[in-house]
């Protein structure tokens, strides 16, 4: 059951948070929808990044002027499974907050942590449930960043029909890279030393074998993003891997942009016009 915590009217729709028990989750979570009026709207989930909660993206991206006009329902779920009972580690990177959109095979985060399964079955499922004549659920597209844009693009590589479009703001793109200390922390948590288990879960793996529509996915990375020296992020090799097996993604290297929320704002509406072409 969804038990609505609060809503507000905003651009003549509606932005709802719900409180949901997760099965998968085995955790209470929340997430908020928006609605842009009466009708029914096809569904474009926005997978958010480390550290972030169901808020961030609804306060901060400017997003939900252009979803009303362009008539897209925006879903945007909480980045991990969290509470006193789900495991948690020091550190914004790992745990509570950065769930990285996979299902955990490795006790103690095997029982909670399911973003993945989550994501892909359980909330659209009670979405088409319970606000049936409000979203579409045979029109879902998936955004993300950071964290989120990882999610995104691998959500939409390994489920080839599922989700219309894919887009992504400075995704992490190849989390499988010893390079990546970010991928390197939560897949060594979340799935175990055996890095042969990683590639299901990294865009630039997956790319290679991909055998779907092959939709162009939009990419927006600023060049002054202090993740990018890091090689926490890595677009250049999703780039490539895409191109040597003729995927079509766009790559957008934004001068001076780094890795916030100023910087998604500042794309967001390219991005919603971009799953609009697919949605509408
Ligand atoms: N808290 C950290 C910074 C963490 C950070 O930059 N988080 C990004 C996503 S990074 C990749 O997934 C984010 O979206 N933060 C939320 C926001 O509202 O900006 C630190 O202290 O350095």
């Amino acid at each position: 059951m969804m038990e609505k915590k609060g809503s507000a009217k905003t651009f003549g729709g509606e932005i709802v948070q719900y409180k949901i028990t997760s099965e998968q989750l085995k955790s209470d979570t929340t997430f908020r929808v928006f609605i842009p009026g009466s009708g029914k709207y096809p569904v474009l989930y926005f997978l958010s990044g480390l550290t972030c909660t169901d808020e961030n993206f609804a306060t901060k991206a400017g997003a939900l002027k252009k979803a009303s006009e362009l008539g897209i329902a925006l879903v945007m779920p909480d980045t991990s499974p969290r509470g006193d009972g789900v495991p948690n580690e020091e550190g914004w990177d790992f745990g509570h907050g950065a769930g990285f959109y996979i299902d955990a095979t490795r006790e103690p985060y095997s029982t909670h942590y399911r973003m993945y399964s989550y994501i892909t079955q359980e909330l659209p499922g009670l979405l088409s449930k319970e606000l049936s004549d409000k979203l579409d659920l045979s029109r879902q597209s998936i955004f993300g960043h950071s964290m989120g844009g990882h999610g995104a693009l691998t959500l939409f590589l390994k489920n080839p029909g599922l989700y219309k479009s894919a887009s992504a703001f400075s995704p992490i793109c190849h989390p499988s890279d010893p390079r990546c200390q970010w991928g390197q922390k939560a897949f060594t948590g979340y799935l175990g030393s055996d890095s042969s288990t990683w590639k299901q879960h990294d865009a630039t793996e997956l790319i290679k074998t991909y055998e779907g529509p092959k939709v162009e996915i939009l990419i927006d990375q600023g060049s002054a993003d202090n993740f990018l020296p890091q090689n926490q992020l890595q677009p250049e090799e999703f780039e490539k891997a895409a191109k040597e097996c003729g995927y079509p993604v766009k790559v957008r290297m934004q001068e001076g942009y780094d890795h916030s929320y100023y910087f998604i704002s500042t794309f967001v509406e390219d991005h919603l016009e971009h799953h609009a072409k697919y949605l509408k």
